[in-house]
């Protein structure tokens, strides 16, 4: 016999809670394969065709972010400098432009199996993920905030030697073809999972099982892909949170040492960049383990979308201010940047905030004695706290972040507004998947956690 929580409720929304009993419940009868992996209807991003058109446009966006806002060409693109794109790139001057290098993917094969190589061997803790609807749980190694300490020690001792600074320019110097190197890796993985879900038995994404090509091998088609021999090495939750979130990291310094020897100083933009920038990636190891709690690890597949979006966009896109300032050096002063700094705090707050209330609910902790409302699917929605003024509050919290990593550009050039712009429609449409996804999980509860929190992602307004 097991005892656990019972509810009482005022108004829909539970206040306290009383102890009840319930009966030991059987566990349901093992699903088939087929059972557990039924196939998808390609509603997701317009379909085969809008996966297709993302699938070969966001690369291509990646390498114009390079060749349209550059120390060669500027940051301004004019339809002059546009119309003869194809013949400067052919003709880079230099190896920081160049499509391919093969000392590039030597550099860069090395760095994902120091990833590797640093998760295997770390110390750890173990932490169960989400039940899976095959009854299983995943565990999973989460040692980021060690593996950070380590890599940010070695490049401290590197910066640290006499012409280190000078060295560690390497990464800004070689960044088209370190981007080649990323989008290679990406592919390859993105077709090794794909083709190995069809022998592994491995469960499916439920969104990603259509059936067409394009389809599922953009949204992924295994939920937790793995490799043989290495079961617990979980490709989506590492590639997530490793290889991708730390090479930005330190592409970013590389780009203020770039501006270091250059200038002989790091302009307070630069360093405004840096911190806020580099937060992100410690905040993200400091709060590992509530990436189990999110959809990507939850619900999507590992397909193109997050091979290429952890591997290639992430370091090399969300860049663009850092790579920006190291040949358009601005000063803030003191006022502007006390500005920016407010609004970092501010989204860093709400971001971090709204993400804890979540995970520490969902891990059946409730400090802040935030209400919330049952439902038929078993799992509790907050209807107070951050959860209670907008269905994803973290999302607002981020995008004022993607303000406050933009604004030490300046007002030049629109360009390095790239991620506010992307990240926006990103969040939208990423909010409207996770609705209807929810709608999918909860059913009438949804409609009704709605009614409660009609704002989607800023509160009162959006
Ligand atoms: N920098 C970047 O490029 C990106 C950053 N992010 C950030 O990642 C973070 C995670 O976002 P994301 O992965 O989209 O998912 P979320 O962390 O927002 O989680 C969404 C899930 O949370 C659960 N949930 C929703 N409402 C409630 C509620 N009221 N109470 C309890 N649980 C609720 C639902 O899952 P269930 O009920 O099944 O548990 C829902 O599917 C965000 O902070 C976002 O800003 C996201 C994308 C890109
Ligand atoms: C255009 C394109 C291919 C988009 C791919 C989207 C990915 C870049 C993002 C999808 C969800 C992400 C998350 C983070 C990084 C970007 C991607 C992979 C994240 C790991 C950043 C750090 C945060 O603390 C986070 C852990 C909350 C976050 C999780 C989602």
């Amino acid at each position: 016999m097991t005892t656990t929580n019972g509810t009482s409720r005022t108004n829909g929304d539970v206040t306290k809670t009383t102890i009840t009993a319930k009966a030991q419940v059987s566990l349901p009868p093992k699903k088939s394969y087929a059972e557990l992996n039924p196939k998808s209807k390609p509603t997701e991003f317009f379909g085969p065709i809008g996966t297709t058109i993302v699938t070969f446009a966001t690369p291509a966006v990646a390498y114009a972010l390079f060749f349209t806002c550059n120390e060669v060409t500027g940051c301004n693109p004019s339809a002059s400098s546009l119309s003869n794109l194809a013949h400067t790139i052919g003709n880079w001057p230099s190896s920081a432009g160049k499509l391919w290098e093969w000392k590039a993917l030597a550099v860069y094969l090395a760095w994902y199996a120091w990833c590797i190589a640093t998760w295997v061997i770390l110390p750890t803790e173990w932490i169960e993920g989400l039940l899976l609807r095959d009854g299983t749980r995943k565990k999973y190694k989460m040692n980021g905030l060690w593996f950070l300490f380590l890599t940010l020690g070695v490049a401290i001792g590197v910066l640290a030697r006499p012409g280190g600074i000078e060295h560690f320019t390497w990464l800004y110097d070689h960044f088209v073809p370190l981007l080649s190197a990323a989008l290679a890796m990406a592919t390859a993985q993105a077709v090794w999972v794909y083709a190995y879900s069809f022998f592994s038995g491995e469960l499916l994404a439920l969104g990603g099982n259509s059936g067409i090509f394009f389809y599922d091998f953009f949204l992924g088609r295994p939920l937790n892909p793995t490799i043989p021999g290495l079961p617990n090495w979980d490709i989506k939750t590492f590639n997530e949170v490793r290889p991708g979130l730390s090479l930005w990291f330190l592409l970013n310094i590389s780009c203020a040492c770039e501006q270091y020897v250059r200038l002989g100083y790091v302009s307070d933009s630069m360093w405004l960049v840096l911190a806020f920038e580099g937060w992100y990636t410690i905040d993200c190891y400091i709060a590992e383990p509530s990436i189990l709690n999110q959809m990507d690890i939850t619900t999507d597949g590992f397909g193109f979308m997050l091979a290429f979006g952890d591997l290639a966009w992430l370091p090399f896109t969300y860049g663009l201010q850092a790579r920006y300032l190291t040949f358009n050096p601005v000063q803030l002063g003191p006022v502007f940047s006390a500005i920016i700094v407010a609004i970092e705090i501010l989204g860093l707050y709400i971001f971090r905030v709204a993400n804890n209330e979540k995970s520490d609910f969902r891990n059946g902790k409730n400090p802040k004695n935030l209400t919330y409302m049952d439902t038929a699917r078993g799992t509790k929605l907050l209807t107070s706290g951050w959860w209670g003024r907008s269905r994803h509050p973290n999302y607002f919290g981020d995008w004022l972040m993607a303000w406050a990593w933009c604004l030490p550009t300046g007002f030049n050039t629109p360009i390095t507004y790239f991620y506010v712009a992307y990240f926006a429609v990103l969040l939208i449409h990423r909010q409207r998947r996770d609705d209807e996804a929810c709608r999918h999980k909860y059913g009438k509860d949804w409609d009704r956690y709605v009614e409660k929190v009609p704002y989607r992602i800023v509160p009162y307004v959006y």
